[in-house]
């Protein structure tokens, strides 16, 4: 997949996990042997398209990311900045220290996310007018139910994707959508739903199941195993 331009990252990692029910917000719990918004860092810090990184993290954390950045040392962040009250707020205040012209905006907590699949995203916005989600196809069928617990429709499953990050936009379309959403209060809970209400088309680009959003106990386990199997294979390859 060939990306034309340069982007930006607004990587966001302030929100508490309180799905996840640890003392330790779950963006700094150990995968494989090293904090998961590292995993993630390290992944968009190693792609050539990716100029700069902006991390918006908790106002109590700043100092210790930009510590743990230099740690590891990831180069291309650019700011370690104190996010907001909601998902949408912290990728606002991401994107106000964003000198790109064009913007993705990933979850620190989905570090399987792979470097082709940030590409297939950030290529997918270039070709089709400046806004694209990763995404996959619905594998379950999916119920809207109501307050009673009864069933009110089935959507046809062929017309259902569940949405991932990272989401790859032009800054001005980015920019413009969170602006309004910001002067309206309105709050979503992805990119592509703030730029969606201002009428602009956004497409998928079919993602990888894999790149699974660290939320619950269950899936630290998972992802474990998933890198372990990657890790695997990547020293399979070497040997062959
Ligand atoms: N105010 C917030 C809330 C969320 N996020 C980030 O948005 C991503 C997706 O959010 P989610 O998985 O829902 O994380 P939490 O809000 O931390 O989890 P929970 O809803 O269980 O509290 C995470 O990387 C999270 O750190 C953020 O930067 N600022
Ligand atoms: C943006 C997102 O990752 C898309 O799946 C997701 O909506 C963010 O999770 P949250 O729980 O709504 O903050």
């Amino acid at each position: 997949m060939v990306v034309t331009n340069q982007f930006g990252a607004v990587i966001v990692a302030a929100g508490r996990g309180t799905r996840m029910g640890t003392k330790e917000s779950k963006q700094y719990l150990t995968l494989a042997g090293q904090p998961i918004i590292i995993h993630t860092l390290q992944t968009f810090a190693k792609l050539a398209f990716i100029s700069e990184m902006v991390v918006v993290v908790g106002e109590h954390d700043v100092a210790r990311l930009q510590q743990m950045v230099s740690d590891y040392q990831i180069d291309k962040v650019t700011a370690v900045i104190a996010g907001g009250t909601e998902r949408q707020h912290s990728v606002w205040q991401g994107i106000q220290h964003m000198k790109s012209e064009w913007i993705l905006v990933h979850d620190g907590v989905r570090p399987l996310v792979t470097p082709e699949a940030i590409a297939t995203c950030c290529a997918a916005a270039e070709q089709n007018d400046g806004a694209a989600v990763l995404a996959v196809p619905v594998k379950d069928t999916i119920k809207q139910v109501n307050e009673q617990g009864v069933i009110i429709a089935t959507p046809d499953r062929k017309s259902l994707w569940a949405i991932q990050t990272p989401q790859a936009f032009q800054r001005t379309i980015l920019y413009a959508a969170h602006e309004q959403a910001q002067k309206e209060q309105f709050v979503g809970t992805d990119d592509a739903m703030i730029v969606e209400r201002m009428g602009t088309k956004v497409v998928v680009a079919e993602g990888e199941y894999t790149n699974i959003k660290i939320t619950t106990p269950d899936d630290l386990p998972f992802a474990e195993l998933l890198l372990q199997t990657r890790q695997q294979r990547q020293e399979g390859e070497k040997l062959v």
